[in-house]
């Protein structure tokens, strides 16, 4: 497993090892060690499965209960997922990174607990695969706009994309319950 740093410095991209042959590929995608050692110390408590045709985007997510640190990975298709810094005291509160996760490169975005976490397609279909260090509380969820002028976040977008109603409502960073 390669770690790569990002401009903020606790997201971080996971490369597992992909042993290819002529049957095809094989890779370790999670190992409790390696991840404590290189990544953080977390468990995992939920895993999600997410399928979403081409021009969704869902998101901008995050829980200020059960707290939620993220993994994610693409086995279908490929996105571009960001993640928003919204602790108050970060230096990097208020920035954005974005990486291109894709079945194709096999990448995977580790996102802390604290940021808010969303995706947009580009693939006529994408499926999203992650693990949680938290369990889903939606009497705590929160959706920042994913055009949010100050986050001002480079989407690679065409045209509108397809939110959720939810998503349609999501708040300003202005307005937006932070972490301290
Ligand atoms: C997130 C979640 C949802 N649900 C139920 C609730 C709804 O009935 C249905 C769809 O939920 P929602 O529209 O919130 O799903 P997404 O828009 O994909 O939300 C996710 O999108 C962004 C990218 C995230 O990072 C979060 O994991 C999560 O908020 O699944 C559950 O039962 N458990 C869950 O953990």
């Amino acid at each position: 497993m390669k770690v790569i740093t990002t401009s903020i410095p606790d997201v971080k991209i996971l490369e597992p090892i992909r042993f290819s042959d002529e049957r095809g590929f094989f890779m370790e995608t999670w190992r409790q060690s390696g991840f404590d050692e290189l990544v953080a110390p977390r468990q995992f408590v939920q895993d999600n499965h997410a399928r979403s045709c081409r021009g969704t985007l869902r998101g901008l997510h995050y829980q200020t209960q059960n707290t939620q640190g993220k993994l994610v990975r693409v086995v279908v298709g490929e996105v571009f997922d960001v993640a928003v810094d919204l602790r108050r005291r970060s230096p990097t509160f208020g920035q954005w990174v974005g990486v291109w996760l894709s079945a194709e490169n096999g990448r995977q975005l580790w996102i802390p607990e604290g940021f808010a976490h969303g995706f947009y397609v580009t693939s006529d279909w994408a499926e999203s695969l992650y693990r949680c260090t938290d369990y889903y509380n939606p009497t705590a969820e929160h959706c920042l706009r994913w055009d949010d002028a100050t986050l001002a976040i480079a989407w690679p977008i065409s045209s509108s994309p397809l939110l959720s109603s939810k998503d349609q409502q999501g708040c300003c960073l202005a307005e937006a319950p932070l972490f301290d």
